[in-house]
């Protein structure tokens, strides 16, 4: 779009980068088991639920480690552990590994073991190898706990229960048959949630929810059908189409930990359709992993379906959410930092995506503390094999989804949008949610900001206008090319599920009102749909911000006093305004300076500048 002609300077001359820097919550010499000052109560039922047999399964991950065979010769006895069905994680017969001789970085993946908060807050005080658990109707009356979900009761009537596919820490899920009528026959998958397990009012709020997603959003391509919902008095019974060709953990496992680029393009492709699909309509998943995405069939083209919804949420567009959920290997870093919404799911995804690729785990410990030591501090490695013969849009894809600051990661619709990934799918690239995020925040804006912003947007490259373009399409323009509030509303009802009204997206859009009154071009959307915390992260950035400023400087500066400024910015009069905006004006002509420009990009709220001074 633009033209530039100023070379960019060194960035150690122009420390503008104003974002803060995410404080690990957890240092060395803290509490091993208990970084985040949760309160925890041991194992994990997927672990056996055996304290002893965790441990042992944590030193196995080090013999892992050690194996000179890796990545996945290595006889991890983790997978042996969790082998009920597949081949792929039994270990291989007889096979000692050598101890202490060979260093390498990561263990292959096995089965993920859920952060010890979440089953905390699944039974409360209660310990999961405590003495065996009443059953449910016994622990309803001694807690008070209201364990009726208002589903149908004649499971039995309607189906006959077959043999058992698979088996998580909540539930364990079988083969059913319709018994009779129209469907006589027909095979369906069916999770059996004990109710027994649902010691706390959490617990059962959360198969409530899991049930409500389900229900919601169940019709896309790559999330598990969904049929309907029963319970009698030991258990909920969540029916479901059935998926034949196993988790895509034993998949990757069952090919010796790597899929190639272009099969790898597959699997994240169908894994970003859904997830933007659901972040679109205010759902996070929250425990995305390779064992919660199966193949409908064994086909090795087969469809790739999300499950397991047992610990997503709603989530308004402008929330934060602040409980610590998931698997400790794929949880994103602002989740341990307690304030996170959608962006944590695209962490995960990177984390599948880095497996995918090179069969090791990006950030890996013994204990569950030093996971979370490194997720929140350390950089994976892109140096050791395959790394180096993988692609670089690959290593630029991966890192660009384990951002650690969640505002630079790239959402799930960009990342379809992603040089790696853009010419290899033919499929729509979803409507993406951070585009009325950031409409929201431009509609607010001074006029000196907007400005500003537009001149950003003339720098953008084909790649950042790539994704732009398919979202402005998607927001299907009038013939002249602009949009309207109409056709932002018209374009989300079609996309519309009943999430929506859960997490109040058409609330939000009452903040887009100021378009009633106008439309908006290309142009301008690319101005107002562009993140510059996003653009920052970028190798690039020093040339788009310099261009971008020479480009104001040409047609958007002017002299201004800082009286103005500050009250363009809506300072409160309390600020000192004089002392915190000085260095944002340039002294030779009181026009706005590179580092004013800079900051006006990120629009500065009062209450950062009075938290800066
Ligand atoms: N529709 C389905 N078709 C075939 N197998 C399924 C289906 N749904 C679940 N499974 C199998 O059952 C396993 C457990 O299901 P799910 O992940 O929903 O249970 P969970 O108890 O919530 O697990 P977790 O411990 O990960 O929280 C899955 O990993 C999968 O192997
Ligand atoms: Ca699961
Ligand atoms: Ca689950």
């Amino acid at each position: 779009m633009g033209v530039c002609t100023s070379k960019p300077r060194p960035s150690s001359e122009h420390n503008f980068h104003s974002s803060e820097e995410i404080k690990p919550s957890v240092v060395p010499g803290q509490d091993e088991d208990n970084p985040v000052g949760l309160k925890t109560n041991g194992g994990n039922a997927r672990d056996s639920g055996n304290l002893g047999e965790k441990k042992k399964n944590e030193e196995n991950h080090e013999v892992g480690k050690k194996s000179p065979f890796f990545p996945f010769y290595s006889p991890s006895p983790a997978h042996y552990l969790f082998s009920k069905k597949s081949p792929a994680r039994s270990p291989a017969p007889g096979s000692g590994t050598p101890r202490r001789f060979f260093k390498k970085p990561f263990p292959p993946p096995s089965p993920a073991k859920h952060i010890k908060a979440v089953l905390a807050r699944r039974h409360g005080s209660v310990k999961p190898n405590e003495a065996a658990i009443p059953e449910g109707k016994e622990v309803a009356e001694k807690t008070g706990l209201d364990k009726s979900f208002g589903f149908s009761k004649n499971f039995y009537s309607k189906y006959e229960l077959g043999e058992e596919v698979g088996r998580g820490h909540f539930g364990y899920t079988c083969k059913a048959k319709f018994k009779k009528g129209e469907l006589k026959g027909q095979e369906v998958a069916v999770k059996v949630i004990p109710k027994a397990k649902m010691t706390t009012a959490i617990a059962i709020e959360d198969v409530r929810k899991e049930v409500k997603i389900l229900r919601a959003l169940t019709g896309h391509n790559n999330l598990i059908q969904f049929y309907d919902a029963y319970e009698d008095q030991d258990n909920v019974y969540i029916v479901m189409e059935l998926c034949e060709g196993g988790e895509l953990l034993d998949r990757i496992l069952s090919r010796g930990g790597k899929y190639t680029e272009e099969d790898a393009k597959t699997v994240m492709t169908q894994i970003l359709n859904v997830v933007a699909f659901c972040h679109l309509q205010g759902v996070v998943h929250r425990d995305l992993k390779p064992e919660n995405f199966l193949f409908t069939s064994k086909e090795e083209n087969s469809t790739l379906k999300a499950i397991d919804f047992g610990l997503s949420d709603f989530v308004k567009p402008d929330e934060r959410l602040n409980d610590i959920v998931g698997s400790a290997y794929y949880v994103a870093p602002e989740v341990l930092h307690r304030a996170y919404s959608t962006e944590a799911d695209v962490w995960s995804i990177g984390v599948i995506a880095y497996i995918l690729l090179c069969g090791s785990r990006p950030f890996w410990a013994r204990t569950e503390s030093g996971i979370f030591r490194a997720v929140v501090k350390a950089e994976p490695t892109y140096e050791e094999p395959p790394w180096p013969t993988l692609s670089s849009e690959a290593k630029d894809f991966v890192k660009r989804l384990l951002n650690k600051d969640p505002r630079k990661r790239m959402t799930a619709a960009q990342a379809m949008c992603h040089p790696w990934l853009r010419n290899t799918n033919d499929v729509k690239v979803p409507l993406d949610i951070l585009i009325f995020k950031l409409m929201k925040a431009y509609m607010r804006s001074s006029p000196l900001r907007k400005a500003a912003l537009r001149a950003l947007s003339k720098t953008l490259t084909e790649d950042e206008l790539f994704y732009l373009k398919k979202q402005f399409a998607q927001l299907e323009p009038s013939k002249n090319g602009t949009i309207s509030l109409d056709n932002i509303i018209s374009a989300l009802k079609k996309n519309a599920t009943d999430a929506m009204n859960e997490s109040r997206i058409y609330d939000f859009l009452a903040s887009l009102n100021a378009l009633q009154y106008r439309r908006m071009d290309f142009e301008e959307f690319c101005a107002a749909a562009s993140s510059v915390y996003q653009l920052e992260a970028l190798d690039r950035w020093e040339q788009h911000a310099r261009c971008a400023y020479e480009l104001f400087d040409k047609d958007g500066n002017r002299t201004i006093m800082i009286e103005e400024l500050a009250s363009e910015l809506g300072l409160s009069p309390s600020i000192p305004v004089h002392a915190v905006l000085h260095d944002w004006i340039r002294h030779t002509d009181g026009k706005l300076s590179f580092l004013g420009f800079v900051k006006l990009l990120h629009g500065v709220s009062s209450r950062s500048l009075a938290k800066a001074h």
